[in-house]
């Protein structure tokens, strides 16, 4: 099944601490987004890639994806303040098509069976996402306390691509964007529409890198596919 996908890659990486866009620091002598954008390239099934930048990077990206040979990105939109805002400009460049995939810049670690898998599932509910069961203890904090232990068995740590019915997560944005909800995945907006979304079982591998140690364990995961 072809599907379309949007790699929001405007942000900040303010976490990262780097004083950088942190998709762009490089591992292994090639910047985050590459290693990202290439799964995709790879991909028969993947149809176009729409990229999310910031207006300022944008030369600098075009410099990227010539360099390094990525030719599937069919259209590069200008980000906005939140994820979701570059991921609602990312979704009005979707050509006419039935599955597109949402995925972060800054998770490079996704691998071709997953994507294959949630955009079969995508096709049968509408949404599919991916998601890891949580391995910590979760507590409620109230000024430094904690206030309430979280039962642990039903909750998952979600994940991207995210995947979903066009027409389904086009709408889902659009509502939100109407009535000024933001929420920090995209699969939140098409459930307060009421709507299911199918978990799909994840990878502890495929991180987003957010803190400096997230690096760490790239650079690991990195080397280890390089032994194999
Ligand atoms: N306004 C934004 C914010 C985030 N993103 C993208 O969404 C993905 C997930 O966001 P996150 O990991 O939070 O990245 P940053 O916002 O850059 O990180 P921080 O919050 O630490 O600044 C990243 O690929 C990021 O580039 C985006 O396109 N537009
Ligand atoms: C979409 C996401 O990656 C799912 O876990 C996450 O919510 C993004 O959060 P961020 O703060 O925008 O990185």
């Amino acid at each position: 099944m072809l599907y379309q996908v949007v790699i929001p890659a405007a942000g900040q990486g303010k976490r990262m601490k780097a004083g950088m866009n942190k998709l762009l620091i490089e591992l292994q002598h090639q910047p985050v987004i590459i290693h990202t954008l290439k799964v995709f390239e790879q991909d028969d099934d993947c149809r176009g890639i729409i990229m999310v930048v910031n207006e300022a990077e944008r030369p600098l990206f075009v410099e990227l994806l010539k360099k390094f040979g990525i030719k599937k990105v069919i259209s590069i939109v200008s980000g906005g303040i939140e994820r979701q805002h570059s991921v609602y400009n990312g979704l009005q460049a979707v050509k006419e098509g039935e599955i597109v995939l949402i995925h972060d810049g800054a998770r490079p670690f996704i691998r071709l069976e997953k994507i294959h898998e949630l955009v079969k599932e995508a096709q049968e509910h509408g949404a599919a996402i991916p998601a890891v069961p949580m391995k910590d203890t979760v507590k409620k904090v109230r000024n430094g306390m904690a206030e309430e232990t979280v039962e642990r068995s039903s909750l998952w740590a979600v994940q991207t691509p995210q995947a979903f019915r066009v027409s389904l997560v086009l709408e889902a944005h659009k509502r939100a964007q109407e009535e000024g909800y933001i929420g920090t995945d995209d699969a939140s907006l098409v459930e307060r529409m009421g709507k299911k979304v199918k978990i799909v079982e994840g990878d502890y591998r495929n991180i987003k890198l957010t803190t400096p140690d997230d690096l760490l364990f790239a650079e690991a995961i990195l080397s280890l596919k390089e032994a194999r």
